[in-house]
């Protein structure tokens, strides 16, 4: 029975993970050990099957005994233990949520409902090391798997509205505290309603510029307005978030050596735990729609084709739509005024489940298959 340490369980991502591996009835047959890197001795969480009290996440020797460490708990985490765990001669599978390791050789991006065939390769060469990709990579590779898989993109862009989970659990209390403040600031008016808007939104515009609108998390007002920057900038005047879209992707598809060119602006707006993108596509050849749904459609058992209609596109293609689910959204496709080489389409997906514990229950899984 495999020995499998869960490390960064009770956070927002392990959460996830813990409530889909339970769902999946995922610990039956495997030996779990929580641990922590705070509540040591304290009593483990409840999934079903008896477990041993929290240990020590920084341990070494505890960590040596296991077969398998599946990591939610952070880059930092990652960095101070994984190094010297391998140098402690570790030979056992090491699955991460953190972008810690991701473009290290020795390990290998997972999304394998795209990528099985290069997780297969990589174990069949011994790789131990398996790191889930970025949530936006991830999320546009789920719904724009069929068309990757026909080998039909020459270039894209992606134009990102990610949500306020990306930054983590205090950052979606702090935008709902912003939505709050800015319904406070304009209460008396918006229950009067002969008040004039103008007047609403004048108090609204002085409430998220007031000094004391709360934005210690995000460092700007989200709420009723967007952020156009994620993560730190590159040399190159791309955010890291951006750059991340082209390396990922090709580190997943197994395109290192010749990889597709990918790019475009990564936004923060003020969803939950939904993201959302815009893509323009440059297809290597003029493909007709009714081909590309049908190929998107049948790519993958997540990816759901939305008919470029409004109603549909309402009902179907929006954070409300697809959180909490793990399916995959894709719509607004249609050939653009540059030519019929030239595709747009919108996808949403849950950034916690597919964006990031999804692919790591799966690895699991897989493991437990060899
Ligand atoms: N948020 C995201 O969208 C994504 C995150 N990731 C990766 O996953 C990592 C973890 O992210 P996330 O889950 O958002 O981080 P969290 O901040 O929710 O959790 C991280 C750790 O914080 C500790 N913690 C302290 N106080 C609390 C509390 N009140 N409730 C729960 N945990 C607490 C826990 O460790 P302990 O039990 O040891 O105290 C927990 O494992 C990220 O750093 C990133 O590398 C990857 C993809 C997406
Ligand atoms: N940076 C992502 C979330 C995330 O955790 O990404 P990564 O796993 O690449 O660090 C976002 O803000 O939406």
């Amino acid at each position: 029975m495999l020995k499998v340490g869960f490390v960064g369980w009770r956070g927002m991502v392990g959460s996830v993970l813990m409530q889909r591996m339970v769902e999946d009835g995922d610990f039956n047959g495997i030996e779990p050990v929580f641990f922590t890197t705070s509540q040591v001795g304290q009593a483990g969480p409840d999934v079903g099957v008896d477990v041993p009290p929290l240990k020590d996440a920084f341990d070494l020797e505890a960590l040596k005994a296991l077969d398998v460490v599946i990591t939610c708990q952070g880059g930092d985490y990652t960095k101070e233990v994984y190094a010297d765990l391998r140098g402690a001669g570790w030979k056992g599978y090491w699955i991460d949520a953190a972008s810690t390791l991701r473009m290290v050789d020795e390990a290998t991006i997972i999304l394998d409902p795209v990528n099985r065939h290069v997780i297969d390769a990589q174990l069949a060469k011994g790789a131990k090391t398996f790191v889930g990709g970025n949530c936006t990579v991830s999320l546009m590779l789920m719904g724009l798997g069929g068309l990757f898989e026909a080998d039909l993109i020459e270039w894209m862009t992606s134009m990102t509205y990610q949500a306020a989970s990306g930054s983590g659990a205090k950052h979606m209390r702090e935008l709902l505290n912003q939505m709050g403040a800015l319904r406070d600031s304009a209460a008396a008016e918006l229950a009067d309603p002969s008040s004039a808007i103008l007047d609403i939104d004048r108090k609204v515009t002085a409430a998220m510029r007031s000094g004391d609108f709360p934005t210690d998390n995000f460092g700007a007002p989200l709420a009723g307005s967007l952020l156009p920057w994620i993560d730190v900038k590159r040399d190159n005047g791309q955010s890291k978030e951006e750059w991340k879209g082209s390396v990922e992707t090709n580190k997943i598809l197994g395109l290192q050596d010749n990889p597709i060119p990918i790019d475009g602006l990564c936004v923060r707006i003020g969803a939950m735990r939904s993201h959302s993108q815009a893509f323009t596509i440059k297809l290597k050849k003029d493909v007709p729609i009714d081909e590309i749904e049908d190929r998107l459609a049948r790519h993958n058992d997540w990816v759901k084709v939305i008919p470029n209609d409004k109603d549909a596109t309402i009902a179907g293609l929006t954070p409300a739509a697809a959180t909490g689910t793990l399916s995959v959204p894709v719509g607004r496709l249609r050939k653009l005024a540059m030519g019929g080489e030239y595709l747009s389409a919108f996808s949403v997906g849950d950034q916690l489940l597919w964006g990031a514990a999804e692919p790591l229950k799966r690895m699991l899984k897989i493991l437990r298959e060899q």
